[in-house]
C-alpha cells in the first residue's frame, strides 16, 4: 500500500487485534476501520466491545498486537500529538482555574500570552462560561466540566478529536443542550471528530457515519452513513421520518449484539 493511499484517510485501522497481557480474550479482533479527513464518525456497541481501546489506539496510548493503526498516512508509533482525547470524566485540573484548563495545551504549545487569552476568551464565550473564567473544577457542575473540557480540547485546532461518552452521566436536558452545542463547534471547525457513545439518537443527530461493532471481541459489524445534511437542527432532525427508519435500522443491529452478548 502506498503512502498516499493511506494519506486519504484520517485515521485508519486495517487488521487491526489487541490483546492485553493476560487477558483471555482480544479486547479487539481484526478491526478494520478508516475514518476520512472532516469527517464525524460515531462508534457505538455493547458495553465492553472495545470502542474506548480504539480510541486509546487512535490516540497512541495503546498499540496492536497484530495490524496497523496509520494517523494522516503514518503509523501511530508513539503519542499522537495531533489528537486531542476528551475521556469520560471531564479531567479537569483542580488546582487550576477554568481559564488555566482552558489554556492548558496552549501553553504547552508555547503559545504567547497575548494570543492564548484572546483564544481563552474566545473559547469561555464559545462554551457559556463567561462569569465562570475564575472558578475552580470543584465549584463547577458535571456539564460546565464538560464544557471546559470540549473547550480545552478544540482550542488549538487538533486535526482529530477523540471522545469517549463525553456526555455520558449528564441529565437529559444538559446532555441535548451540549449535543447541540457540539454539532455547532464542529460544524464551524469542520475537523475529523472520532466520537463513542452508547446512544443511539446521539450518534444518528452528530455524525456522518455511524460504526457498529459487535460483542466482544469486538470488531465492526457495520457502517451506516447518516444522509442528514448539515447544519442540523436536532429539534427538526428527531421529527422526521427519515430519522425515525434510521434509528430503526440502527437499533436492529445493536440489539442483535446485545441478544449476543445476553446469550454468550
Ligand atoms: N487495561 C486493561 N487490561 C486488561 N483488559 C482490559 C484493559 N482495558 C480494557 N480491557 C478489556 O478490554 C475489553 C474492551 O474494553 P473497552 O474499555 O475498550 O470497552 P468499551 O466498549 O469501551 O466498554 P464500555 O462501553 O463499557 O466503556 C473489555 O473486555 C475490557 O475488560
Amino acid at each position: 500500500m502506498t503512502t498516499s493511499e493511506l494519506g486519504s484517510d484520517a485515521l485508519r485501522f486495517d487488521s487491526v487485534t489487541l490483546d492485553f497481557p493476560g487477558s483471555p480474550r482480544p479486547a479487539i479482533e481484526d478491526v478494520s476501520l478508516r475514518v476520512g479527513r472532516r469527517k464525524f464518525v460515531a462508534v457505538i456497541g455493547p458495553s465492553g466491545c472495545g470502542k474506548s481501546t480504539i480510541l486509546n489506539l487512535a490516540a497512541g496510548l495503546l498499540f496492536p498486537t497484530r495490524g496497523e493503526v496509520h494517523f494522516d498516512g503514518a503509523p501511530v508509533t508513539g503519542v499522537n500529538s495531533a489528537a486531542a482525547y476528551v475521556t469520560q470524566q471531564a479531567n479537569l485540573l483542580p488546582w487550576l482555574s477554568v481559564r488555566a484548563n482552558i489554556g492548558l495545551a496552549l501553553k504547552f504549545r508555547g503559545t504567547s500570552k497575548g494570543e492564548r487569552d484572546e483564544r481563552i476568551d474566545h473559547w469561555i464565550e464559545v462554551v457559556g462560561l463567561r462569569g465562570f473564567e475564575d472558578h475552580y473544577p470543584r465549584e463547577l457542575s458535571g456539564g460546565m466540566q464538560k464544557r471546559v473540557s470540549i473547550a480545552r480540547a478544540l482550542i488549538y485546532d487538533p486535526s482529530i478529536v477523540l471522545m469517549d461518552e463525553p456526555f455520558g452521566p449528564l441529565d437529559a436536558i444538559t446532555r441535548l443542550k451540549l449535543q447541540q452545542d457540539l454539532l455547532n463547534l464542529w460544524e464551524e471547525q469542520n475537523g475529523t471528530l472520532v466520537f463513542v457513545t452508547h446512544d443511539l439518537n446521539e450518534a444518528i443527530y452528530l455524525a456522518d457515519e455511524v460504526v457498529v461493532m459487535s460483542k466482544g471481541p469486538g470488531t465492526v459489524r457495520r457502517v451506516l452513513p447518516v444522509p442528514f445534511s448539515r447544519p442540523r437542527d436536532i429539534g427538526t432532525l428527531i421529527e422526521s421520518p427519515e430519522f425515525a427508519e434510521l434509528y430503526n435500522d440502527l437499533w436492529s443491529l445493536f440489539k442483535a449484539e446485545l441478544d449476543l452478548s445476553d446469550a454468550a
